[in-house]
């Protein structure tokens, strides 16, 4: 059975709109009126259990909205959603038990204070006993390298450290499921390696699940083999990361090694030139004219090697998120 079922979830907010100037001040004190943003409409997905999915979107594409309802930090306007058997938003201590959330952008530890003693208190809010609590800290603290930072003030910590300290008090009381919301956001790319070895271990070592949001590109390659991309509220994509490429991608990239070296003049005709290099010719061709135009520098061409690429996926989703693709 799947451990995150979410069956056309969705999410209205009504925002209050207000008249600029004093006049409208006045008016939304009496009669307030409201706005709809429909911010999820009817996702549906599932995921297994161990697995780990990135989830992807720009700004404002309703992420964070359905990592709230999956939480049960909000209620969905309409549709079904279960987490580990339970609905989220019964906020049940056996459902809190079982999940984790972990938004980059805000903080659990107590700033003043090391991060030990804020995991003391999240294990007596999570009945974790004394020893079992030395044994996580030990453990977790190690596969994060920060047994010597637990013991100085939040404050006092790099943002990298920081992060790290705030995923060991996430993953204390040893949850199924991690909701993982921009958790390297800000952060070099040294902290944002360890963060990523670290969640790849996690999973791997506790059969974890993870649903993961990032705008790093590097995170997603790196952890998920599975991706779901959002859109204006509503899912657009549901599959493997190799398969956005083939099927958003506008354009390939036909890399040849002619016998000869061409002239650019020569060679315009079978597509546009990304880089010409002595006997060595990288084309852009759209995706509908692939096979015909492989097939003519085939034909006409005295062709040594041809290779066809996908762009780098940044670009693929650089650009589905520019131009939005209906389903
Ligand atoms: N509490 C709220 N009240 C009203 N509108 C909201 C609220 N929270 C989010 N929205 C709106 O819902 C839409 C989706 O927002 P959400 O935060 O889920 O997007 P996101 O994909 O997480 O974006 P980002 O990558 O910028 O964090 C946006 O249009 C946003 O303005």
């Amino acid at each position: 059975m799947s451990i995150i079922v979410a069956e056309d979830l969705s999410k209205v907010y009504p925002v209050a709109v207000k008249e600029p100037g004093l006049k409208g001040t006045l008016l939304h004190f009496v009669r307030r009126n409201y706005r709809l943003v429909q911010a999820v409409q009817q996702v549906s997905f599932q995921i297994e259990a161990g697995e780990v999915v990135g989830f992807l979107g720009a700004n404002g594409a309703g992420k964070t909205t359905t990592l709230k309802m999956l939480t049960g930090l909000i209620h969905p306007s309409s549709g079904q959603v279960r987490v580990a058997g339970q609905v989220p938003f019964r906020r049940e201590a056996s459902f809190l038990q079982n999940i984790t959330l972990v938004m980059g952008q805000k903080q659990q530890l107590i700033w003043d204070l090391p991060a030990l003693d804020s995991l003391r208190i999240n294990a007596a809010v999570y009945g974790i006993s004394d020893k079992e609590l030395q044994y996580r800290i030990g453990e977790l603290a190690e596969m994060l390298s920060l047994q010597a930072k637990l013991t100085q003030p939040v404050r006092k910590l790099s943002l990298g450290e920081r992060m790290k300290a705030e995923l060991l008090a996430a993953l204390l009381h040893h949850p199924q499921v991690l909701f993982l919301d921009e958790p390297t956001l800000g952060l070099d790319v040294n902290a944002q390696v360890s963060v990523r070895d670290f969640l790849r271990e996690y999973n791997q070592r506790y059969g974890a699940t993870v649903l993961l949001t990032s705008h790093y590109m590097a995170d997603i390659t790196a952890l998920c083999k599975r991706v779901l991309v959002i859109h204006q509220g509503q899912l657009i994509y549901d599959g493997s990361l190799e398969g956005l490429s083939e099927r958003f991608a506008p354009c390939r990239e036909v890399k040849v090694e002619l016998a000869q070296p061409k002239s650019k003049a020569e060679l315009l005709s079978y597509g546009d030139i990304e880089a010409v290099d002595g006997r060595m010719v990288r084309f852009v061709v759209p995706q509908e004219s692939l096979t015909r135009t492989v097939a003519r520098i085939l034909a006409e061409l005295e062709v040594v090697d041809l290779a066809v690429t996908d762009p780098p996926i940044e670009e693929v989703i650089g650009q589905l998120f520019r131009a939005g693709v209906a389903v």
